[in-house]
């Protein structure tokens, strides 16, 4: 028996074992062929020639080989680009333009910025940018210009991917490959910790007071809350900094740098701005606005203003947003869609909360409607390009995408109803607040444990008929989203002018409050132009510039109720999708225009009795009901919703037009 001291795996245990091919005592053994030379010659060699490597970190080193240079040579314009200019000088530059981003308002020197991976040794020799104001500190140095924060530079997807899934908790990959992550406590936007500075310029432009969605502070708690998220983004060991585009349209493209300490946030916006080329990124220059988002850290609430711990201030004047207290990556897309708000209407181009799409033959339709109602997934439709699904301008030009991306919320998805967007979840795509299991790593789109504003982000490409550029010419239809929970409205009904400005204005939806258990009552929501969170000015500047083209192009305006039928929430149902697919089809294709009208009560609205592929008894909502005095009771109660929120705008004039006013007002329910 072997002891311990002695052990082998061999058989017999004892020394005479022979292992093949070995040696023994001396006597050599004829060597083992493992490749017999074969009568035709072949030797089947599998050995490859061996790597060029002396050591691990040499192979390694052969894995990677650097991106291709980004400057184009000659050509090239702008702050950054100059033909004589070294790679290493340009990259200095671009962090000097960084480092002053991330600059103290209040110190004099700081933050050392050094460009790549801390957690990356070797391969990166760092090339140290320090921030100088005027002058150079000899005394008062403070610890934070001390030390070192790295700059990740407009990362890849995959270089994203890796960052987030090392070092973010709640970072997984799905079984489709996207990128599965957790927003935190805040799982939706913060409308009411959102701060506008009134300045003397702001003060005269912008809409302030009753209903209107801009909360005033003061340039100086903005500096406050500035300075706390920059010392926040310094403090840390590395920042993530995309600089890209908003607006398809290049005569109204506007550079934005997003500094975030989150691969999440970093991966998000790549995939919602418009992702610049390498060229682009050269001449980037000097960026028209700046978000500080520091989502992490709280605001402090002793600071002026502060009534949560969650601030998300905009500064236009220093055209800088800063984020603190909320990770909800929903912030950052419509923040700068906010900020759309304010400066396209200044150059005569309406911002609109709608998605877009194109048929073959350029005829154009926007979605307006408030959240939930069907913007991306009615624009996304296989059967046309797909201009963009959330954030567009109109201009004389026609309509063009603010962003890169689109944002789908993502709750009951399924592969079968909406095919385009189930597949756009994939390598790059980033979901947000999903449901998965845990070891095939398959999303449950119906699991709601964490929200139910599960949402998924991917850029516009990832839909097959994208229009790239997205842009598209002068719009033919202007469809109004409304999901009626209380089911009276009808599922489609056609607009006059006055009707379209009286509906946008109302910006009318209504959804189920609350996710607990039980049947809750509708919520009426009115937000006008379908996006009062999100609008700088007046409501009625921007319906004056839409009825002004949608007058001059022609269009029609529509309203569609992707909501209730047959009874308000809890005894109806929502419409089917596929219906509601049919009556945009008959829309775009322009026979919904050709049918047969019938007036509404109350309303007023005009109703086809005919749709295609849709039930006829549904068009006419009161029809579906079985309880004809609930509905006119139901429909009567919305009817007074909808006037007493327009009571806001009855002392408005709309543009120059009286009578348009007029009609407008009128426009409203009659009962
Ligand atoms: N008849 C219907 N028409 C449209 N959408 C429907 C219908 N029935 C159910 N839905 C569902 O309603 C949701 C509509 O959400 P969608 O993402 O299109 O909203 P949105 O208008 O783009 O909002 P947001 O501005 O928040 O992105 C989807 O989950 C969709 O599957
Ligand atoms: O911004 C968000 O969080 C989602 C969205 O599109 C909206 O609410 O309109
Ligand atoms: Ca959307
Ligand atoms: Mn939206």
């Amino acid at each position: 028996m072997a002891s311990n001291g002695d052990f082998s795996f061999t058989n017999g245990g004892g020394s005479e074992a022979t292992p093949p091919g070995g040696q023994v005592a001396g006597k050599i053994l004829p060597k083992i062929q493992t490749h017999p030379k074969r009568e035709n010659g072949i030797c089947h060699d599998d050995s490859a020639p061996p790597v060029k490597a002396q050591t691990i970190d040499q192979l390694h080193s052969l894995q990677k080989k650097k991106s291709a240079p980004t400057t184009p040579i000659t050509g090239a314009q702008g702050a950054f680009a100059s033909p004589t200019l070294s790679e290493e000088e340009r990259h200095k530059q671009q962090l000097q333009s960084i480092s002053a981003s991330l600059a103290s308002l209040t110190r004099d020197s700081g933050p050392k910025l050094v460009k790549g991976d801390p957690n990356r040794k070797g391969s990166d020799t760092p090339k140290v940018v320090h921030h100088h104001h005027h002058f150079t500190p000899t005394v008062s140095i403070s610890d934070s210009a001390l030390k070192f924060t790295h700059v990740l530079y407009n990362l890849s997807p995959a270089e994203l991917y890796e960052q987030a899934i090392k070092h973010e908790h709640g970072s997984f990959i799905t079984a489709s490959g996207a990128l599965a992550t957790l927003s935190g406590a805040k799982t939706g936007r913060s409308p009411r910790d959102k701060r506008i500075v009134r300045d003397e310029t702001t003060e005269h432009d912008l809409w302030w007071g009753k209903g209107s969605p801009n909360i005033e502070m003061d340039e100086h708690t903005f500096l406050v809350n500035r300075e706390r998220a920059v010392d926040y983004l310094n403090s840390l060991d590395k920042v993530f900094v995309n600089d890209q585009f908003l607006n398809w349209d290049p005569e109204h493209r506007i550079k934005v740098r997003i500094v975030s300490a989150r691969a999440y946030h970093s991966l998000f916006m790549h995939n919602m701005c418009i992702r610049p080329t390498p060229e682009e990124l050269e001449d980037f220059g000097t960026p028209d606005f700046t978000i500080y988002n520091a989502g992490q850290f709280p605001c402090n609430r002793f600071t002026h203003y502060m009534t949560s711990s969650t601030s998300i201030d905009i500064n236009l004047a220093r055209r800088e947003m800063v984020i603190l207290g909320t990770q909800y990556a929903g912030e950052m897309k419509k923040g700068l869609f906010g900020v759309m708000h304010y400066l396209m209407p200044k150059r005569g181009i309406l911002s609109l909360h709608s998605g877009c799409n194109m048929g073959k033959d350029g005829d154009v339709a926007l979605f307006f409607g408030l959240s939930g109602t069907g913007k991306t997934t009615l624009s996304t439709d296989h059967n046309r390009f797909l201009i963009g699904d959330d954030e567009h301008c109109w201009s004389d030009n026609g309509v063009s995408n603010i962003e890169g991306g689109c944002y789908a919320k993502c709750i009951d998805l399924s592969r079968e109803k909406e095919p385009d967007i189930w597949n756009a979840i994939k390598f790059g795509t980033v979901l947000e607040n999903v449901v998965f299991d845990e070891h095939t790593r398959e999303v449950d789109y119906s699991d709601k444990s964490v929200t139910e504003n599960t949402r998924a982000s991917y850029p516009i490409e990832y839909i097959p008929n994208a229009k790239i550029p997205c842009v598209g010419p002068q719009p033919k239809n202007v469809i109004l989203l409304a999901c009626d929970a209380f089911g009276v409205l009808p599922p489609v009904s056609k607009l006059n002018l006055a009707q379209t400005m009286y509906h946008f204005i109302s910006g009318y939806t209504a959804l189920v409050a609350g996710t607990e258990d039980g049947i809750k009552e509708p919520q009426a929501t009115f937000s006008a132009c379908f996006g009062a969170a999100f609008i700088m000015l007046h409501p009625t500047k921007y319906a004056a510039m839409l009825a002004e083209k949608m007058q001059k192009h022609g269009a029609t305006g529509w309203l569609v109720n992707t909501g209730w039928s047959g009874g308000s929430y809890g005894s109806g149902k929502r419409i089917k999708l596929q219906y509601t697919r049919k009556i945009i089809d008959a829309i775009h294709s322009g026979s919904l225009l050709e049918a047969e009208y019938v007036k509404t009560d109350v309303f007023g609205l005009e109703i086809p009795t005919e749709v295609p592929g849709v039930p006829s008894e549904i068009l006419s909502p009161v029809n579906t009901w079985e309880d004809k005095e609930l509905y006119k009771e139901t429909l009567l109660k919305l009817a007074g919703l909808f006037r007493k929120n327009f009571d806001l705008f009855a002392s408005y004039k709309i543009g120059k037009d009286d009578k348009l006013t007029e009609e407008i007002l009128a426009a409203g329910p009659n009962f």
